[in-house]
């Protein structure tokens, strides 16, 4: 599906995606990483029936929701869940932490019981106490579970998870990856995880799809994607993320190996000719990265969208 919009002002057209096809199989967890810009919000966006795409069509649990009826369409949507970036503004600032966690069960026409509530709670670690008080009361850790008890409450299909552990400090990032971790394998939810960074993606994922202005890249199993990344952009993502074992003291990554890209990404609504990426590639052969667009091919372990690789 592509998605584009017009800034407003200047009346540019900005392609914030371009023909991205991408499946999640019940049951699994498929990841989306990329820079800034590079429209992974957009797709969740699209995915969550916030926005809808430019072309191309969005299926949920198989059926096409383009040109449905709208109640038709919420009923499909209706087991998908969010998880956004910034936890504290995805909760209503105004209710209590119960009535936050009960209101997917509520849209639903299902009222709680308290029990329900605090059950929900423990799981995502959090005490009763928590649920008499407010957002701002509570640290982002503590709202960043909150979110994920609503997020859970009503037994979704699919959650989309937009950065969900960008926004909290290092110290509790790992504590709340756990906790989804252990909720994916225990409840079988498919997740679609976003994330611009690939060493998260890579735990949480069973499938990881590389996103670079608005286009998908790489697709492979996370391992394959992350020990033998086949796009040089892949490549630079995989060699900024800390590999303990690289150094003798264990404390971080090793800076040799590390690819560093040149410059900053071009502007979406100017994109390169030829291959999106050949303006910062440190693998470019020569003019055909120029000139002429890579098509996103198979592999021995994947597909990839590279004129060297493919
Ligand atoms: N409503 C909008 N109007 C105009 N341009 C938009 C709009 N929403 C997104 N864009 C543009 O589309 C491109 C993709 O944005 P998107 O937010 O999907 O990227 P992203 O990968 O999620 O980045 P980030 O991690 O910064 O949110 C960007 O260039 C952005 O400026």
């Amino acid at each position: 599906m592509s998605r584009s919009f017009r800034v407003r002002g200047t009346g540019q057209e900005v392609r914030a995606l371009r023909g991205v096809d991408l499946t999640v199989p019940a049951g699994s967890a498929v990841g989306l990483v990329g820079e800034s810009g590079s429209g992974k919000s957009t797709f969740a966006r699209i995915v969550a029936g916030l926005l809808q795409p430019s072309s191309g069509e969005l299926e949920l649990m198989g059926t096409g929701v383009a040109g449905l009826p709208e109640r038709r369409r919420r009923r499909l949507a209706a087991p998908i869940q969010m998880i956004f970036q910034n936890p504290r503004a995805s909760l209503n600032p105004r209710l209590p932490v119960h009535r936050c966690v009960a209101e997917p069960l509520l849209a639903q026409g299902v009222r709680p019981a308290r029990q329900e509530v605090l059950g929900l709670l423990d799981r995502v670690g959090l005490p009763a106490r928590v649920a008499d008080l407010h957002a701002h009361e509570l640290s982002g850790g503590q709202c960043q579970r909150v979110a994920i008890a609503r997020a859970v409450a009503g037994r979704p299909a699919l959650i989309v998870a937009d950065e969900p552990v960008s926004a909290l400090d290092v110290s509790v990032q790992a504590l709340v990856l756990n906790l989804l971790k252990d909720i994916q394998e225990e409840s079988g939810t498919s997740f679609l995880f976003i994330s611009h960074d690939l060493g998260v993606v890579r735990f949480f994922c069973d499938e990881v799809n590389v996103l670079y202005l608005g286009q998908i890249v790489e697709r492979g199993d996370a391992e394959s994607v992350f020990a033998d990344p086949r796009h040089p952009y892949t490549e630079a993502l995989a060699s900024a993320v800390p590999d303990v074992s690289d150094v003798p003291d264990g404390s971080g990554a090793d800076r040799s190996r590390r690819i560093v890209l040149n410059g900053e990404p071009p502007r979406p609504e100017q994109p390169p000719p030829g291959c999106a990426f050949h303006t910062r590639c440190h693998r470019r052969i020569g003019p055909i990265c120029d000139e002429t667009a890579p098509e996103l091919l198979p592999t021995a372990t994947g597909l990839t969208r590279c004129h060297l690789r493919a």
